[in-house]
């Protein structure tokens, strides 16, 4: 049965709350208290032991209730729930937020058959749960709000434009405090605790459609296991359908923050190289640290997404400009050179001293108007999309009237987002309280600023990037097929891996182009096999318990003719049963060498919460040392094939660095998602690796495959 859409919880009409009391310290009291304070649809309270909880009459009985109930909020201990649950059913409750805790994040048998229970319940029913082991639900603009703390425990911020989910609920009320302190609307916020039902993806889907929600802040532990694709495809249509950018945290990082995370939530969390790569194909912008989030909250809440990525520097401290400079452009903005139309203006009006190039530095004398001017002046000729405002405070003219000129500036060009730096003691801090009183994104470092102007920029690039014409691409039934059976071949033998020629083998099959070779099991085989190949030609042992075969003289390289080739063939089994007696030789393979290239690595691995991810680097010392490898889940697309191939570093050799021939990216690109179908398609292969793969102008050749099997 298709499930409710959780907007109920955000837009009740009526709603119960199951447990309040008239104690001060009772949960259910202070979600009462909190309702009754803007909510404006009708409340009850459900509590067998009081007739009236702050003038609101107590129901025995959710049953005994003549309304209908949009959502019931329950809050008595966790073994109480499902009795509860079972009459908000009978009652037809759209959803209940179970605020108690002693269900699977407690990991005892008892909480998991509590939480599976209230699954029960609620799918026989078709009530939707947010929790358990949450805080709940959020919405400034009808007054829900199902956080369990008091105002003075956590300040509700002003309504806006801003919404947050959160798998936190402590950490939630961090960030609504938090942004109640700098003036920061926040319009709506989930926690989804436990995740019984209600999860990251609901809420997404919820929020991406939401038209009073602009801009999304996620923390996350893990994505809902089995759920990795939904996650992209639902990001993605948030981000570039519905245009909202979805700014990410993610916990559980590490292995010890992942540990953590699962005892807390009882959620999965998976290695976060991975996750990362997940969020570029899902078009989510990361946030590396809280700072960061909460950075990257204060510009987007006060500003647009710009234009462009062009950005105007005004300091009166040189020191702070250059840092500024440094690092907008190391984080992929730029500060281009004001034009000499505009510095013949400036000239006019300010001091030689004055340099008028960007950043534009007043020196130690600047005065409010210094600002105005520069700000309209570059607005109205459209030299810069956003400006990095660094007004410090120390210098002996600079006043506090600079608050004015700025958010006056800001009204006016709503159009060009802005950030201020600035510092300096009691007026330093002082005028940071005015612009923030005025939600102004106000920072004490250059660098921060800097940082969240770019992930403003980072906004505009994932609300513009296209998904709907990005194709997978298709094996045919006919090869998967065959492919299965090589795998119930080497399975059935009670393999775990397969042989050289049958991962060869393999990929021939599913379509991805490797070096001509042929299997010889004794002397008097070479002939006929080596006439589809051209010398020169490699030999290999094919041998499954040999690992490395170079160490055990199992691999000669550029043999050049037939009297080579008989001379190699009696030299590689003397090699290999001299070093190895008990190695149990399938054969020998004749393999024609591969032409020039470049060697790269496709590789792929089966993650527990994800599926297969898909692996793209430069083989050889690259993979390995500088770690210059990209990936993302299966099913990739065309569009993330050749993101992934673009998104590594050394893709300039790739490119036809210094005289080399550039290789062709598309044959690349189609062994990647190749090799993503095909563990799609097979989950029975865990891992594989094909290196290398010899990459050229001419397509792609592989040399060497690896497959390992889930017996
Ligand atoms: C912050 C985060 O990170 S996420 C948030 C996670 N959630 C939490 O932290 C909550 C943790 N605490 C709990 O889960 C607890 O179980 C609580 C607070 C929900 C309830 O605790 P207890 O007081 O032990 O539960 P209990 O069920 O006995 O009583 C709760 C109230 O419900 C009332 N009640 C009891 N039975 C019923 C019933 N059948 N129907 C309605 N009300 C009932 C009681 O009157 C009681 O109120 P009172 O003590 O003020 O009279």
């Amino acid at each position: 049965m298709e499930k409710n859409s959780i907007k109920v919880f955000f837009e009740p009409n009526s709603v119960a709350i199951i447990g309040a009391s008239p104690k001060k310290e009772n949960l259910g009291r202070i979600i009462l208290d909190s309702m009754q304070k803007n909510y404006k649809g009708r409340l009850y309270v459900i509590n067998p032991n009081y007739d009236e909880v702050q003038g609101v009459k107590s129901y025995k009985s959710i049953l005994d209730i003549d309304d209908e109930i949009d959502i019931a909020v329950i809050a008595v201990d966790a073994k109480k729930v499902p009795d509860l649950m079972l009459d908000a059913g009978k009652k037809g409750v759209k959803g209940v937020v179970i605020v108690s805790g002693g269900f699977a994040e407690i990991d005892s048998e008892l909480g998991y058959k509590l939480q599976e229970e209230i699954i029960e319940i609620a799918n026989k029913f078709n009530m939707r749960i947010l929790g358990p082991n949450c805080i709940g639900i959020y919405n400034s603009f009808k007054g829900v709000d199902t956080f369990f703390l008091p105002y003075e425990r956590m300040r509700r911020p002003k309504s806006g434009a801003i919404s947050i989910i959160s798998q936190s609920g402590a950490l939630l009320a961090t960030l609504m405090d938090w942004a109640a302190s700098k003036n920061i609307g926040i319009g709506k916020a989930i926690n989804f605790g436990n995740k019984a039902d209600i999860d990251e993806i609901d809420s997404l889907e919820y929020l991406g459609k939401d038209e009073e929600t602009r801009v999304i802040l996620m923390y996350i532990e893990g994505i809902t296991p089995g759920k990795g694709y939904q996650f992209v495809e639902t990001a993605r249509k948030v981000t570039s359908v519905y245009r909202k950018p979805i700014i990410l945290i993610k916990g559980g990082k590490t292995s010890r923050g992942a540990s953590a995370a699962k005892s807390h939530t009882a959620s999965l969390a998976g290695s976060y190289e991975i996750f990362k790569a997940i969020s570029k194909q899902a078009n989510i912008i990361i946030a590396n640290d809280l700072e960061e989030l909460f950075d990257i909250a204060k510009v987007m809440s006060f500003n647009l997404i710009p234009k462009g990525n062009r950005v105007g520097i005004i300091t009166n401290s040189g020191g702070h400009g250059v840092i500024a400079a440094d690092t907008l452009i190391e984080n992929g903005l730029s500060v281009p050179e004001i034009s000499e139309k505009i510095k013949e203006k400036l000239k006019e009006v300010f001091p030689p001293r004055v340099s008028l190039h960007n950043p534009i530095d007043f020196t130690g004398d600047a005065k409010s108007d210094y600002y105005k001017y520069v700000l309209d002046l570059l607005s109205e000729n459209d030299e810069v999309d956003m400006f990095l405002i660094i007004a410090l405070i120390q210098p002996q003219t600079m006043d506090l009237s600079i608050s004015n000129v700025i958010f006056d500036f800001s009204q006016k060009h709503f159009d060009k987002p802005i950030a201020v730096v600035t510092i300096g003691a009691e007026m330093g801090e002082k005028l940071k309280l005015m612009l923030e009183e005025k939600g102004v994104p106000v920072f004490e470092f250059p660098d921060r600023a800097s940082k969240a102007l770019a992930k403003l920029y980072d906004c505009r690039k994932c609300s513009t990037k296209r998904f709907e014409n990005c194709r997978r691409i298709s094996i045919s039934q006919e090869s998967i097929n065959r492919a299965r059976e090589i795998i119930k071949n080497a399975l059935y033998q009670n393999r775990n891996k397969l042989l050289e020629n049958e991962a060869l083998d393999l990929l021939n099959v599913i379509g991805v182009n490797t070096v001509k070779y042929c299997i010889v099991e004794n002397y008097d085989m070479i002939k006929s096999c080596i006439k589809e190949i051209n010398f020169p030609v490699a030999m290999k042992i094919i041998s499954e318990g040999i690992i490395h075969k170079s160490d055990v003289g199992g691999v000669i390289l550029n043999i050049n003719n037939e009297e080579e080739l008989a001379e190699s063939y009696k030299n590689i089994i003397k090699n290999v049963k001299y070093r190895l007696p008990q190695a149990k030789i399938s054969g020998v393979m004749i393999q024609e060498m591969a032409k020039q290239g470049n060697e790269i690595i496709v590789g792929s691995k089966f993650d527990e919460n994800f599926g297969p991810i898909v692996l793209f680097g430069l083989g050889g010392i690259y993979t390995e040392v500088i770690g210059d490898v990209s990936m993302r889940m299966s099913p990739i697309t065309d569009c993330d094939a050749r993101e992934m191939i673009d998104e590594i570093k050394s893709v300039k050799i790739l490119e036809g660095y210094r005289g080399l021939e550039p290789v062709d990216k598309n044959a690349v690109a189609e062994a990647i998602m190749r090799v993503g179908e095909l563990m799609l398609a097979i989950p029975e292969i865990s891992e594989m690796d094909i290196n290398p793969l010899i990459a050229s102008s001419l397509g792609v050749k592989a040399v060497d495959a690896r497959v390992i099997l889930k017996r």
